[in-house]
């Protein structure tokens, strides 16, 4: 990236012109399946200019083969309690299969998709979680921006499996929860938003989906344990990715991906619009 006598404010200005308006959608494992998926992504792909990164989940693939291997799948805190065993089981279903069907299925859609999980060049490093309880389970800690902006600069759609390599030993691979995956990657490129799809159409409240909160809002929402599970990993997720410098963050559905009128948009400060 950086040119032979080129500055580092040089290859900065590289990368964040590679990323401009860029966006980051996380697909949760219940929205992979959607037939309407890969138009609705390559619509995104088109308005951004290429500028689209793609993280994914597959959480209940991988407590399907826990459960055919007669092992009783285990969350703390939205995030899968994870053995050593367990590791190669997550590689399988999300490195392998969610990861190469959404590729196929995009690539049908005419998007230029490169598969690739946090392991392959590196591309996402994680921390051992302090947890003791959780195992092989990683926060992460560091994103290989150049090789994204060598993919997204060539014109590849990157599709990241969360999947990460361990800041603690080289060759070491550690279970991310996606969430959190595409909150650092959204922050690392400096995203114009990230995109949360999920089963739900935003988040929650009496039912029907709030329009916008700030981050005061969202904590106190799982302070009071109106978003449980997944939907306060997302909003633990979205206040990250908001501090370090992402746009906006949306969470929705199929639908929300297409029409920013819907889901629920999290944003900083007083300009938090009432009806997003
Ligand atoms: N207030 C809320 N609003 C929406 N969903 C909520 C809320 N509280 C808990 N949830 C749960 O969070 C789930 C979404 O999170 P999760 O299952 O982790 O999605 P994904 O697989 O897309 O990451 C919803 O299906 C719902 O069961
Ligand atoms: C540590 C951790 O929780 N990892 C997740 C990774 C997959 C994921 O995030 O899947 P969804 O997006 O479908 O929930 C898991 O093992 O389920």
């Amino acid at each position: 990236m950086v040119p032979p006598h080129g500055t580092v404010a040089d290859a900065h200005a590289a990368l964040h012109e590679v990323f401009r308006g860029a966006v980051v959608v996380k697909l949760g494992g219940r929205t992979q399946g959607d037939p309407a998926l890969p138009a609705a992504l390559a619509a995104v792909s088109a308005a951004t200019g290429g500028r689209l990164v793609v993280v994914h989940g597959g959480g209940d693939a991988v407590s399907e083969i826990q459960r055919a291997r007669g092992i009783t799948p285990e969350f703390i805190g939205g995030r899968r309690v994870t053995t050593d065993a367990d590791v190669d089981v997550i590689r399988m279903a999300l490195s392998g299969l969610a990861n190469k069907q959404l590729v196929s299925a995009l690539l049908a859609a005419g998007v230029a998709a490169l598969g690739l999980s946090g392991e392959d060049g590196v591309l996402l490093e994680a921390a051992p979680t302090a947890d003791v309880r959780m195992g092989r389970v990683g926060e992460p800690a560091r994103v290989n921006v150049a090789l994204l902006a060598l993919l997204v600069g060539a014109g590849y759609c990157p599709v990241i499996s969360p999947v990460s390599a361990s800041t603690a030993a080289r060759g070491v691979a550690l279970n991310v929860n996606g969430d959190d995956a595409a909150a650092a990657v959204a922050a690392a490129v400096g995203a114009a938003e990230l995109f949360f799809m999920a089963d739900v159409p935003g988040v929650l409240v009496d039912g029907a989906p709030v329009a916008s909160l700030d981050p005061a809002g969202a904590a106190a929402l799982v302070r009071a344990g109106t978003a449980g599970g997944g939907m306060a990993a997302k909003l633990d997720a979205a206040q990250a990715a908001l501090a370090r410098g992402v746009g906006r963050v949306r969470i929705g559905d199929l639908a929300a991906l297409a029409d920013p009128a819907r889901g629920t948009a999290i944003v900083t400060g007083a300009a938090a619009p009432a009806t997003a």
